[in-house]
């Protein structure tokens, strides 16, 4: 089974024809980096795998469980992916700890000394333990993020979403966000949907690069056909260029 599958999944805002014809299928432990110009349907397209955004028409099959139909127990569905947003909505009432200790503790109940160990683990892989009783408005913006990515992975999720997670960043924080997203691509088998300009991730850790545009997608390459070779689309061709120029 695939972890996800669009079959001709098609989303509107209104008479706005938002995602036009999306059909995609994302393997177990893969990570796939979107790309595309502002207003293409990026985070339109990531935010429908966890039900942030509902479907007009088509399918959309998530870890087994088709998202199209009413029935579907969202709770259920969302458990299993987890989402890093651009600005981190982290809890800013919260201690570091309690932000990541929270989710598990009321969503599956986890017994609260394994919740802390695998939260203190989890503050260990993104470099930051001694900020455990750190309030979030001490933080850096990148600090924040590995935060927001500790949190996500305290669920243990079989799929992870990153809309965007270091546009809001100053420059000298990117790397140590791109770090940890690189270390879980190579060192976990969850699988990861990446909204990001940043190509130097893609293609380091990347399997598959797809560019989008108006709502559709015009390019699905594995990375070393999207970098090394052309993207067949010319607006994916000029679109790269564009970024890899700057
Ligand atoms: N809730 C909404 N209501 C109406 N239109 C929306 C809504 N959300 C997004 N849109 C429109 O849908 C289009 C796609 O937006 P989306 O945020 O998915 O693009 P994006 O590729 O992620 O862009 P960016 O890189 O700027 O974040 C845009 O034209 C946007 O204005």
């Amino acid at each position: 089974m695939s972890m996800i599958e669009f079959h001709n999944v098609e989303k509107y805002y209104g008479d706005f024809h938002a995602l036009k014809n999306i059909n995609l299928t994302i393997e177990k432990g893969e990570t796939v980096v979107l790309i595309g110009p502002s207003g293409s349907g990026k985070s339109t397209l990531i935010r429908t795998v966890n039900g942030l955004e509902r479907i007009e028409q088509g399918q959309l099959i998530v870890n087994g469980f088709d998202l199209a139909d009413k029935k579907t127990d969202m709770n259920r569905t969302r458990k299993n992916v987890g989402m890093v947003f651009q600005h981190f909505n982290l809890y800013n009432n919260k201690s570091v700890l309690e932000n990541i200790m929270l989710a598990p503790r009321v969503v599956l109940g986890r017994p609260e000394d394994e919740n802390k160990k695998l939260a203190m683990e989890l503050l260990e892989q993104v470099g930051l333990v001694d900020k455990a009783e750190s309030m979030p408005s001490m933080l850096s913006g990148g600090q924040k993020q590995r935060i927001a990515i500790a949190r996500s992975l305290a669920m243990k999720p079989q799929c992870i979403l990153f809309d965007e997670p270091t546009s809001a960043l100053d420059p000298e924080m990117i790397d140590d966000v791109l770090n940890v997203m690189k270390n879980i691509a190579r060192d976990s088998d969850m699988t990861m949907l990446v909204v990001t300009h940043e190509m130097g991730f893609a293609r380091e850790v990347g399997d598959r690069v797809i560019f989008m545009a108006d709502g559709e997608i015009l390019e699905d390459d594995v990375k070393e056909e999207f970098f090394d070779g052309q993207p067949s689309n010319e607006r994916a061709r000029q679109f790269l260029s564009k970024i890899i120029k700057h």
